[in-house]
């Protein structure tokens, strides 16, 4: 277009020079004059070509410039894009994305304690999980949390975060790889049952998925705490934080109470937050948390997970029945089978060694006294029958879990603990916990989360 400008004007100069040649020629002869301003003219027109030629080769480079660098830029970009996706580098979406992909956010796939999860479809064909964290304070921490922990790690087992999304105002989002199973709740407990979760029902695991299952969980603690650079302890292990893929394996997710723990620390101070049933005692008494605290919460979900149901079972209002100290008694009794989800029992192909294995690494796991339990890497050489496992110590199970039992607006219409209720500390006596006021001392420290 400038070129053409640029063309035209040199035409009118040059034609303007012819014009005063011939005028001159016409009015002054061949006279000296005319022969000067024939030159000048002359001159002028090999100044106006050389400029026109000049200008329009500069262009024609500047031109073939611009469409080299723009093709490099967008290689350089789609590579970029490439790298950030095989680093697992979480991307930044914008809010319009997330609302074009889930649809306005109608498809609502869970609640939990820190947001609403919704399913959606990305652009490029990838299902995820949009997860809404909600609260100013809390949301923001727990979206700090997420994205440090699970930003720079990758495991086949843990689940992956595949983007964010912060704005200037209103609530953050985090962007998961949609797990089509849901979560291992829905796999394990029986809905009528008083002793198991209320929500969505999916099915029954097989009793080999829940082998698998248990073992893919212990490789994921495993990981966060032994093979990345700051142990990476998790605090939220429990069903609902498992979720289930198409091939019947374990994925961790949900990191929004995690913490890391630097390599020369034994533990870390930090607030109790949680959820009942699944505390380690110590994290309440001294207020400090190590990877010994994922170890117990491990232990409890493997038992909910060879059960079917819940570790603490409310059989009416002042009545509960907690069931490690089931297992302990049928273990002693050599009874194991009949602490095994009924489902399973009746299908058969139970492998008892096996079940043994796995009851017991779980009573190792929840011994009350922290030193005790195995570490999870341990945890994985017992489950996979690597190592001999003793016999656990005899536990009392006296202060079984602190926040297991709370007031009766705690619980759910199931009878299960709500997350963040207010705790109440308990002394068991075979199956008919009481408050004991000895310990009132731990409620100052707790708070909700
Ligand atoms: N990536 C995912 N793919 C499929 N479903 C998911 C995914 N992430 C979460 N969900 C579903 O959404 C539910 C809510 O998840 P979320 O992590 O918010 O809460 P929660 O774990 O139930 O509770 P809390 O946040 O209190 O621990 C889960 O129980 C699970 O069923």
């Amino acid at each position: 277009m400038e070129d053409r400008r640029a063309k035209q004007i040199a035409f009118s100069i040059i034609l303007l020079l012819i014009i005063l040649i011939i005028t001159s020629r016409l009015s002054l002869k061949l006279s000296e004059t005319f022969f000067l301003i024939c030159g000048a003219a002359i001159a002028a027109i090999f100044a106006v070509v050389t400029v026109v030629v000049i200008r329009i080769r500069f262009n024609a480079r500047r031109k073939q410039l611009e469409i080299q660098l723009d093709s490099q830029g967008r290689e350089l970009r789609i590579e970029y894009r490439f790298l950030r996706k095989v680093a697992g580098v979480p991307t930044k979406f914008r809010h319009r994305e997330l609302e074009e992909a889930t649809d306005g956010f109608k498809s609502l796939i869970g609640r939990g304690g820190s947001g609403t999860v919704y399913r959606g479809i990305l652009s490029d064909g990838t299902a995820v999980a949009v997860k809404r964290i909600d609260g100013e304070e809390r949301g923001e921490k727990a979206f700090k949390s997420e994205v440090a922990a699970i930003a720079s790690v990758q495991h086949v087992n843990l689940v992956r975060l595949l983007g964010y999304c912060i704005a200037s105002t209103g609530p953050r989002f985090l962007v998961y790889e949609f797990i089509h199973n849901g979560s291992l709740d829905n796999w394990i407990f029986v809905k009528s049952s008083n002793c198991g979760g209320g929500g969505r029902r999916n099915g029954c695991l097989s009793w080999d998925s829940r082998c698998r299952v248990a073992i893919d969980v212990a490789k994921a603690l495993s990981y966060l705490h032994h093979d990345c650079r700051s142990c990476i302890l998790h605090l939220d292990v429990k069903p609902e934080n498992i979720l289930i893929d198409e091939n019947y394996r374990a994925l961790v997710s949900d990191f929004g109470l995690s913490k890391l723990k630097g390599r020369d620390e034994s533990r870390v101070v930090t607030t109790i937050r949680g959820t009942r049933g699944y505390l380690a005692p110590e994290w309440i008494l001294e207020n400090g948390v190590s990877e010994k605290c994922d170890v117990y919460s491990y232990g409890m979900v493997l038992l909910e997970i060879i059960g079917g149901r819940r570790n603490i079972c409310k059989m009416s209002k002042k009545k509960f029945e907690f069931f490690p100290r089931i297992v302990v008694e049928k273990l002693r009794d050599g009874k194991l089978m009949e602490i095994v989800d009924e489902r399973l029992v009746m299908g058969g192909g139970i492998d008892e060694r096996v079940l043994q294995r796995m009851v017991v690494v779980a009573l190792w796991c929840i011994q009350e006294k922290a030193k005790l339990r195995p570490t999870m890497a341990e945890v994985v050489e017992m489950l996979e029958g690597r190592v001999v496992i003793e016999d656990p110590p005899n536990t009392q199970m006296l202060v079984v879990d602190l926040l297991s039992i709370g007031d009766d607006d705690d619980d759910d219409e199931n009878g299960n603990r709500k997350r963040g209720a207010r705790p109440r500390f308990v002394e068991m006596d075979g199956d008919n916990p009481s408050t004991s006021a000895g310990y009132s001392f731990a409620f100052s420290t707790l708070s909700g989360r």
